[in-house]
């Protein structure tokens, strides 16, 4: 198992839950002064004006039943005395919130603002939703409903306060219907369900606006966001000094027939993340005894491969299909004192063997899982729905089961590990979800690994060097679509090096302010 003091996850940003913002919420407002939904309304006001740009257009606010309804009337309030012309749409007789709302429903009322109980159909330089915050329970229906409906089709910025309504918070999964924001202004701290599932398409820009607050010194988080941070001590320029020996070998076994690509795709993709030696152990008798676009790997049989003592890492998977051999070759690969990757079929193989997941768990050196939702579900015997439904949950599920380091693929990858603690990795696009990218992934764990990486941070760093590879060839054109598994090798080659040379590489869809 690899270290967890080789995490240092101070300078992240962390990520806390509804019932932890409750929690930190509860310590700091009875000594707030201001109070905090008066800060929250503040804030929000800020953002807005930063918006619209400019004292001109009308500005539409949505206020819910709840605090986030609050917050939206005391920003209608700052905006109004700023002089902009805010109409608020709100359908309560009496304000069902906390005492707070109650207090910023009648401070809105106190300097002339009226609420209309429907959407006006003008044009708006912006909407402000505050309709749902943390306190979402169940799906939105009825006339909230169709409230999102109409702001999804205006055609203008959309501003919504804390979390997108109709988002679940935690989750990042869409209760019923969402508002599509084009901002989102989130309040005390980041959630994770703005980063993953449904919630990356529901945010637009996020900001975090921490009213003054020190989350940690209430609650430790669990949950982090993955950054450059995590690994920088590892992006060194290489010793002039230094041999292929040096940087580490890279053990790939897969490629059973019709399926070469997948191992072969694995292999470029370590070898150029600067493996020093790149061994593909090819099922598929047949396979050329050579890549001819990539000569400097080494194609072997996949014994060869195992039995070799060489290895810092050992990744199985890619293309190994489910055959008696490949399942033996599995039998073996758990025995390796490396660390070990599993994807594609290995997982599918490990799901269905228990005496594959019992010497697992027995393994001293690490291991990674990389399982998109599909292979998630084999391997916890449920549903791609309900490991959809909350990732963090599954993912972190996984890790506990099978004693190994998880990442569970798809929009926000979650990155679970053994002891608890997890992530969400913000880099990637939807030009990612095409085939071969898997094999790319696990190509460059594999040859982070070899270079000597620890186990987490070869996955962590692995996960986000692939965003990043992704997201550098969408800014040059050449996605989302149509990009190529083959492309995502040669971009993550120069992200991987503009990481080393200190490029800033902080995605620009992320802002604190
Ligand atoms: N409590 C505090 O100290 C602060 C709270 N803040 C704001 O308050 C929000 C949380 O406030 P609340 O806990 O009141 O939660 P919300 O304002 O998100 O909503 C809760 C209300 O909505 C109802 N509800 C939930 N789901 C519904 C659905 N699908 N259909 C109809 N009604 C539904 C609940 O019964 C409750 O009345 C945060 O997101 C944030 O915007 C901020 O002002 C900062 C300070
Ligand atoms: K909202």
């Amino acid at each position: 198992m690899s270290a967890p003091r080789t995490l240092n996850t101070a300078p992240l940003t962390a990520l806390y839950n509804a019932d932890a913002l409750r929690r930190i919420e509860r310590h700091y407002a009875p000594d707030s002064t201001p109070r905090l939904m008066e800060r929250a309304g503040a804030t929000g006001a800020a953002k807005a004006m930063q918006l619209v740009g400019g004292r001109h257009g009308r500005i539409l606010v949505l206020c819910g039943p709840g605090n986030n309804g609050g917050d939206g009337f005391v920003l209608a309030r700052q905006l109004k005395q700023t002089g902009f012309d805010v109409t608020v749409v709100h359908d309560c007789d009496e304000h069902r919130g906390a005492e707070d709302a109650v207090m910023a429903w009648a401070s809105w009322r106190a300097v002339g603002g009226l609420t209309l109980p429907r959407v006006p159909d003008t044009g708006y330089a912006l909407v402000v939703d505050a309709l749902y915050g943390i306190g979402l329970t169940r799906p939105i229906e009825g006339v909230h409903a169709t409230w999102i409906d109409a702001v999804n089709e205006m055609d203008c910025p959309v501003l919504a306060i804390d979390v997108p309504s109709g988002l679940n918070a935690d989750t990042g999964a869409v209760m019923g219907r969402a508002i599509r924001a084009s901002h989102t202004a989130t309040m005390i701290a980041m959630k994770p369900g703005l980063f993953t599932l449904d919630g990356p398409d529901h945010c637009g820009e996020v900001s975090l606006h921490d009213l003054g607050l020190d989350c940690a010194a209430v609650t430790p988080p669990s949950g982090w966001q993955v950054g450059r941070e995590l690994f920088a001590h590892l992006l060194r320029p290489r010793a002039r000094n230094s041999h292929k020996g040096t940087h580490g070998n890279a053990m790939l076994v897969g490629g059973a027939r019709g399926m070469a690509g997948a191992a072969l795709l694995a292999g470029r993709a370590a070898l150029k993340v600067g493996a020093g030696r790149v061994f593909v152990g090819m099922l598929d008798h047949a396979a050329l005894p050579l890549d001819p676009e990539q000569p400097e790997l080494m194609i072997r049989t996949p014994a060869e491969v195992l039995a070799g003592d060489l290895a810092t890492c050992v990744a199985i998977g890619p293309g190994l299909g489910q055959s008696p051999a490949a399942l033996d070759l599995m039998r073996d690969a758990v025995r390796t004192p490396a660390t070990l990757v599993l994807d594609a079929d290995a997982l599918n193989l490990l799901a269905q063997h228990g005496d594959l997941e019992q010497a697992l768990t027995r393994r001293e050196a690490a291991t990674l899982l990389t399982p998109h939702p599909m292979e998630a579900a084999r391997l916890l015997r449920s549903s791609t729905a309900k490991i959809q439904q909350d990732r963090i949950v599954s993912a972190r599920e996984l890790a506990r089961r099978f004693r190994a380091s998880v990442v569970l693929k798809g929009c926000g990858s979650v990155i679970a590990l053994p002891d608890g603690r997890w992530f969400i990795n913000t880099t990637g696009n939807p030009g990612m979800a095409s085939a071969g990218m898997g094999d790319v992934l696990t190509g460059l764990i594999a040859g982070l690994l070899a270079q000597g990486w620890p186990a987490d941070l070869a996955l962590l760093g692995g996960v986000h060097l692939h965003g990043l590879a992704g997201d550098r060839l969408v800014a040059q054109g050449k996605g989302p679509n149509g990009l190529t598994a083959g492309e995502v090798i040669e971009s993550a080659r120069a992200a991987f090096n503009a990481l080393i040379a200190g490029a800033d590489s902080r995605d620009p869809r992320h802002s604190t302010r």
